[in-house]
């Protein structure tokens, strides 16, 4: 596949930029998505973003380990973080692979560091390693993942009509420079 390499907008924040949540009901980020698996992430330096998701009671599928299907959701969140933010252009999850390497056990942290690896036209390819416990730590999970661009009318014709409108609100608290002209 021939991709070029994916360029951050001008925009975009700068590495150790701490990123707000994008979405507050939003389950991989938002604040107020009680069951949410409330990941937080900080800008890394070149094309990455680093999120941390700890891993609780409320993720479990065998007793006392994280669900599979819970961590893939981690990773789309992870590496939509990197999309979105570094981008600064609406894209959605087109494929998603995930490769369980380590059991993760409830109490951990997974570190995710996230990379764009490039793009093809409106196709975005990012992958992603999951560590425990510690940035250096053991690879858990490993995922790859292709975005696709698409436009803001996405949102509006297949969601929640007034999503834009809640995503600009979040916008405007937390990043006065994500520039959106629908
Ligand atoms: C309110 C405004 C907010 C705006 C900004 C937000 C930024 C916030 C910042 C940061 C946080 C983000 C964190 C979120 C994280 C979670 C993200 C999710 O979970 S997203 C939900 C799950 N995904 C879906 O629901 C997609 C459903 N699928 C579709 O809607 C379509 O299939 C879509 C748009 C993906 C593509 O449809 P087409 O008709 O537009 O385009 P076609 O031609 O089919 O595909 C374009 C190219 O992509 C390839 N492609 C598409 N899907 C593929 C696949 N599964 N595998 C391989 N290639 C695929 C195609 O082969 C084509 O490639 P060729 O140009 O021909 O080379």
């Amino acid at each position: 596949m021939e991709t070029e390499p994916a360029v951050p907008h001008h925009n975009a924040p700068a590495a150790g930029s701490k990123l707000g949540v994008h979405y507050a009901q939003c389950f991989g980020c938002g604040d107020e998505q009680e069951a949410g698996l409330h990941l937080q992430s900080t800008v890394g330096e070149g094309r990455t973003v680093h999120s941390q998701f700890t891993v609780t009671e409320a993720h479990q599928g065998a007793p006392g380990l994280a669900h599979g299907g819970l961590l893939a959701c981690a990773f789309d969140e992870a590496l939509g973080a990197t999309v979105g933010n570094l981008l600064r252009k609406p894209a959605v999850t087109g494929r998603l692979e995930t490769d369980f390497r380590r059991p993760v056990p409830v109490g951990s942290i997974l570190y995710i560091a996230a990379t764009l690896d490039g793009t093809a036209g409106r196709k975005i390819y990012v992958s992603a390693d999951g560590r425990l416990d510690a940035e250096d730590g053991p690879i858990a999970v490993r995922a790859r993942g292709l975005f696709v661009m698409v436009g803001l009318e996405h949102f509006t014709t297949h969601g929640d009509p007034e999503a834009l409108e809640k995503f600009r609100e979040a916008a405007r608290n937390n990043r006065e420079d994500w520039n959106i002209n629908p």
